[in-house]
């Protein structure tokens, strides 16, 4: 393998999370199949030693394309030099738990994890921020990174988008591939809006094929949102694995870009479009091109969309006050 291998950071890399995410950047899917990686771990010090063994059965797989494992709990150690950055590791929600309960005890994790990536990260780097409240976290690190830009700094809402498209095509009898430009607006919370309004459905509009709009709003829409809660009330503990899934495809769509005629959904920061305030990190409709996330522009909202999106950037405005009040931004 001649070429440079690039250097990814998983945090939270002893979690549930983790454990489902490291086996598959190392076998190929988040980069690619011909992209040699190399492994940072960052962990609290209690879970090195859990992360080590997971290092262990990593080796044990002889991945190819694998070309070193580093574990630390030192985050300037973790994201020196780091190309791609997966903030995962994060205190999960449990049972009755809302995210806003989090926002404290995460902010304390993603201000140093920012200034880190600011003064050590490769000039390439760029982050996905998985743990909860992902948005909101997502802007506490971008906001201790002034160096880094903006548009490098990422929430995860493709499991949200994953989701929308699998609940679609089974009430329409389809396959997830005959499904293009399905939106998640706004937070990664049960206040988001799974779109279906500009959604595709093999050339036909989403919203005109399913033709029910009671099972949009009392089914489709509450189902995607508190999907999260619902597998959490089932196993006893937060998606891990379909998590770890929408990282990879999140990360590898932004790398080798969206397909022609289709778009995905991105938490990034807002530039302003759709009335959503400049600097919010907020889901969007986007494309990725030469490397870059973009939003769609141009899509028209009418009011039932309009009201959907509204109540969603406002939670992730009063979040945003929340921790700025908390002195964390
Ligand atoms: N955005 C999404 O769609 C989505 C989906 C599922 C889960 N999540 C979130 O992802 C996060 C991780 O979930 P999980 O199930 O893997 O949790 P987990 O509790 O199994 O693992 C979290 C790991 O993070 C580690 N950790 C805590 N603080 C850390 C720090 N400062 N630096 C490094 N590591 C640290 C813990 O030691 C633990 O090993 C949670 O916040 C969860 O709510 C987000
Ligand atoms: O909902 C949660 O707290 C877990 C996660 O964000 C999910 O969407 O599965």
């Amino acid at each position: 393998m001649t070429r440079t291998p690039v250097n990814v950071t998983v945090t939270g890399a002893a979690g549930q999370i983790g454990y489902a995410l490291l086996f598959r950047i190392a076998s190929g899917h988040l980069l690619g199949p011909d992209v040699p990686v190399r492994l940072r771990l960052l962990e609290i010090p209690q879970a090195v030693k859990a992360a080590e063994g997971t290092a262990m059965e990593l080796d044990d797989c002889a991945f190819p394309l694998l070309s070193g494992i580093d574990i630390t709990d030192d985050a300037k150690t973790a994201f020196d030099g780091v190309n791609i950055a997966l903030l995962v590791g994060a205190r999960p929600r449990t049972k009755g738990m809302e995210r806003g309960d989090l926002l404290e005890a995460n902010g304390g994790i993603f201000k140093p994890q920012g200034e880190a990536i600011n003064a050590g990260a490769a000039d390439d780097v760029r982050v996905l921020v998985v743990g909860n409240p992902a948005n909101t976290n997502a802007l506490i690190a971008q906001q201790h990174a002034p160096d880094v830009p903006a548009e490098r700094f990422t929430a995860m809402t493709r499991l949200d988008h994953n989701r929308a498209l699998s609940q679609l095509a089974k009430k329409l009898g389809v396959t997830v591939s005959d499904i293009k430009k399905l939106t998640i607006w706004g937070n990664h919370s049960a206040t988001q809006y799974p779109d279906l309004f500009h959604a595709e459905v093999n050339g036909q509009n989403a919203a005109q094929a399913v033709n029910d709009q009671e099972w949009l709003e009392n089914t489709f829409i509450p189902t995607v949102a508190k999907r999260g809660a619902a597998i959490i009330e089932a196993r006893g503990a937060s998606s891990a694995a379909s998590a770890a899934n929408a990282a990879i495809d999140h990360v590898y769509s932004w790398v080798n870009g969206t397909p022609e005629g289709d778009w995905t959904s991105a938490a990034v920061v807002s530039d302003g479009s759709y009335g959503v305030p400049e600097g919010l990190i907020s889901s969007f409709p986007v494309v990725s091109k030469d490397g870059r996330y973009e939003i769609v522009q141009g899509l028209e909202i009418d009011d039932f969309s309009r009201a959907r999106i509204d109540a969603s950037v406002a939670e992730l405005v009063e979040e945003r006050d929340a921790v700025r009040a908390l002195g964390l931004i």
